[in-house]
């Protein structure tokens, strides 16, 4: 590694050093990229890993107030600024006598200009499916056992992250179970339904149709919430003297595929992926006397710039009158795409449904997974619970990979 060039422009935001890592890899990194990410103790919290160094009010640059009396950032006396390659280590002496140490390593991994280290994807990839890929899905995964769920864990983490959901077998039929493992997953989301485990029947205790016998159709759970709740866990506690209450899910990351692939084909789909994702819909929950929830709007899908599902939004029971002009679309277009959107989640080729069981725990993808119930009669019983995402997604991580990988990677 070595200093092939280092450039001093007028301003201290323009000033910059090009590191030639070998005959075929270089990269720019601005010296206030590196001033900020200094490794060493006294900028960065050996235990927190927070910087304790504050960039933006540390640094020893002069300002002064332009005409109309705006601060203006000059000066940082780059001249004293100096900069040496030792092996495979970056040193950095800053204006203010501060010296810096940056490994080869973390450069590659951190370069920009540009980057010469793919990213690396401590989370597993995303595996969507479909009616006929979840049996061999089923057949070769969600083998965990409660029995040894501390062992299963990373897998049960692992295949909800994959394919969007996963199966705990053998689980003792409590309530006192449900939210051991509901825990081991994550933290439990507590809500106006139970601020715990939700144990639930046909009773209308609480104002929803799930508190009914009726069928559900394909949903996710809390579109009337800012925070969709991120897991959503099952467990079927009893079913007697009846029949029906069947479980549906579908994936929406196949969904997504499939809109795509419909849409380079056919303007009109084009279209209706279009409204799916930029068309937001007001969801309520509405049947509480003290509370009534109908937070904000969003589309029923939301992708990322690699047009990969984030999150879908959908629940037709929930949904309100209300509808936004601000997108643009006509009212009629609007219906015509979320017709669609119905028939491909309700369409066999891409649901599953199966019969919950007493001991077997479904938990799931509730931004990812749609799911529903067919109406049932007779005395049924279902527990289980919200989970937060942030705290699933970071157990996950840090079960990923070793501590250094992940930490060198932030
Ligand atoms: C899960 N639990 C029974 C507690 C509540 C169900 C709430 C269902 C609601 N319609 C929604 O889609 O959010
Ligand atoms: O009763 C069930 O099987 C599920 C009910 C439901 O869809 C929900 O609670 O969101």
């Amino acid at each position: 590694m070595r200093i092939e060039r280092i450039n001093t422009g007028t301003s201290p935001f323009d000033r910059s050093l090009t590191i030639e890592f070998d005959s075929n890899s270089k990269s720019t990194f601005d010296w206030i990229f590196l001033r900020d990410n200094c490794l060493c103790k006294e900028c960065i919290h050996p235990e927190t890993k927070q910087r304790i160094f504050d960039t933006f009010n540390s640094l020893p640059f002069e300002t002064v107030r332009d005409k109309d009396g705006t601060i203006q950032i000059i000066n940082d006396h780059h001249s004293k600024v100096r900069f040496e390659c030792n092996n495979d280590t970056l040193v950095s002496l800053w204006q203010d006598g501060h010296i810096s140490h940056f490994p080869e390593k973390w450069l590659l991994t951190h370069s920009y200009a540009p980057q010469l280290y793919k990213d690396i994807h401590i989370l597993p990839s995303k595996i969507s499916w479909d009616s006929t890929s979840f049996l061999q899905l089923k057949a070769d995964n969600f083998r965990n056992s409660y029995t040894q769920i501390e062992k299963n864990l990373p897998r049960v983490l692992h295949e909800i992250y994959t394919y969007g959901f996963s199966f705990v077998q053998d689980v003792p039929v409590t309530l006192e179970a449900t939210r051991q493992v509901s825990e081991l997953i994550s933290i439990i989301r507590p809500t106006h339904y139970d601020l715990g485990v939700w144990d639930f029947t046909s009773d209308l205790s609480k104002k929803d149709t799930a508190y009914t016998s009726l069928v559900i159709d394909m949903h996710t759970d809390g579109n009337y919430w800012y925070e969709l709740p991120g897991l959503q866990l099952f467990h079927l506690l009893e079913h007697s003297n009846g029949e029906g209450g069947e479980t549906r899910i579908v994936d929406i990351c196949k969904i997504v595929d499939v809109l795509i692939s419909l849409s380079k084909k056919d303007r009109s789909w084009k279209t209706t992926l279009e409204v799916l994702t930029k068309q937001p819909i007001y969801f309520h929950q509405a049947g509480e006397t003290d509370t009534c929830f109908q937070q904000d709007s969003y589309p029923t899908l939301t992708l990322d710039k690699q047009s990969k599902l984030v999150q879908c939004r959908w629940n037709t029971s929930d949904r309100s009158p209300k509808i936004s002009n601000q997108s643009g679309f006509l009212v009629h277009q609007v219906y015509e795409a979320l017709f669609r959107f119905n028939a491909l989640i309700n369409d066999p080729k891409y649901y599953v449904q199966f019969q919950l069981k007493p001991g077997t725990i479904l938990v799931f993808d509730n931004w990812r997974i749609l799911h529903a119930r067919t109406a049932f009669t007779g005395h049924r019983r279902l527990c289980g619970s919200y989970l937060t995402r942030d705290d699933f997604l970071a157990r996950l991580r840090s079960l990923s990979c070793e501590r250094s990988q992940l930490l060198n990677n932030l």
